[in-house]
This record gives structure tokens, sequence and C-alpha cells, in this order.
């Protein structure tokens, strides 16, 4: 991938495009039904997290995990068919999609935006950059997630009701896809709290892991 230095990352950490609902197990235990079309929402740049900083917790102290798949756009485009989208994937992360509940439930019943219950900062942890050669199928590969050693989200990407190809051209006929954007995939069952003290792991199969300490925000 053309590389080009965005924000304190060098391969990604551009605008940051979440996906809900994207594992019909999910979005079962939600009491949701599964979407005819992808639920989107996005994500500011200041809710990237690396590893070896806490995840600081909003003062309502109602956070759930979720783990995800995170595509890396790295060729930028719009209108993107379906056919041609794989080109424009230039590697992946792990990610956590960070959420605070109810302030997503007020804001569903408000019929109000999930900015705020998906933006905080520390929101969106992330791993490393995977190269496409550390990912040969992402629609195969194993999220799992435990919090003190407990395992709470263990599925599997082949799950994705829109998969990669879905996703990346439906997105880039409402907003250009720029080198560096992060696509996070929706998450499989198993969200549950976190709260200050705990220690949240995640991985991708054996590809990658990491780990990350909640805290509650000053
Ligand atoms: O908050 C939610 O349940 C929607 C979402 O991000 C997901 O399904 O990954
Ligand atoms: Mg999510």
């Amino acid at each position: 991938m053309a590389s080009r230095n965005l924000s304190r990352f060098s391969s990604f950490g551009k605008k940051i495009i979440g996906i809900g609902k994207n594992y019909s197990e999910h979005a079962k235990e939600m009491g949701s039904s599964v979407p005819s079309e992808p639920v989107v929402f996005l994500k500011p740049t200041t809710a990237y997290l690396t590893e070896g900083n806490p995840i600081l917790l909003p003062l309502n102290n109602d956070v759930d995990h979720e783990v995800e798949l995170g595509v890396v756009i790295g060729k930028p485009g719009k209108d993107i068919s379906e056919s041609s989208a794989m080109s424009h994937v230039g590697g992946y992360v792990l990610a956590l999609d960070m959420s605070n509940r109810t302030r997503q439930a007020q804001s569903k019943n408000a019929g109000l935006p999930w900015a705020l219950s998906k933006g905080f900062d520390t929101s969106c942890p992330v791993s490393k950059f995977l190269d496409l050669s550390q990912v040969p199928d992402p629609h195969s590969v194993q999220l799992w997630l435990k919090v003190n050693g407990v395992e709470r989200q263990n599925g599997n990407t082949a799950d994705m009701v829109f998969k990669i190809p879905t996703l990346i051209s439906y997105l880039s006929c409402h907003m250009t896809l720029e080198e560096g954007d992060l696509i996070l995939t929706g998450t499989p069952k198993g969200v549950g709290p976190v709260k200050h003290g705990d220690v949240v792991e995640c991985g991708l199969g054996d590809i990658v892991s990491m780990t990350f300490n909640a805290e509650d925000r000053k």
C-alpha cells in the first residue's frame, strides 16, 4: 500500500466508520432485527487508542466491549463496485468499538445519532497494522475477547451479514473512502460491561492479540 503518514499511525488513522448489527446473533442479543442495509455510524479520530494506554470509561460508567475486525483502506475511491472493492483494502487491524450503552439507548429512544455513545475519547482501541499477507482470508478469522481472563466473545467473521466488498461498495456510494480510513465491521455476540480495573484482552485468531486496562475517567 502506498503509505502516507497519518496522525500518529503510519498506515491508518483517518476517519472511523462503524457498522452496526452486522452479526445476526449480536443483533438478536440487542433486541434488534437484522438490518436489510448496513447500519453506519462514525467515530472521531480522537477515539483511537493504542496498547499501553487505558480505556477511559465515561462518567456514567456503562460501557460495553465489542471486538471487531477493522478494515483499513489502502486505495481511495468513491462509487466502488463490489467486484473491485477488495483492491481498495490496504490491511487490517483488530479493534474494539467501546460503546456507552445508557447513552446509546437514550439516543435511540429519542431518534438521535450515536455520536456520543460511540465517539468518546479512547472508544476505539486498535492493534498494530496487519498487512494483507497476515490476514489472507478476512471472512474466516476468529474474533475473541476476555475480561479478567473470562471469555465473553468468540465468533467468526464468516458470520458477517454484509461482507467486506458489500460494505466498501455501499459506503463509497455515500462518502469518499480515503487512504487510512478504518471500517469497523461489527461485533459478534457476547458484548458485556467493562468496569474500572478490568483487563480486556482480545484477539484475531492467533494473528494478533491486544490487552487494555479500563479506568474511570477523571
Ligand atoms: O452498538 C451496537 O450494537 C452496534 C454495533 O456497533 C455493532 O453491532 O457492532
Ligand atoms: Mg460495533
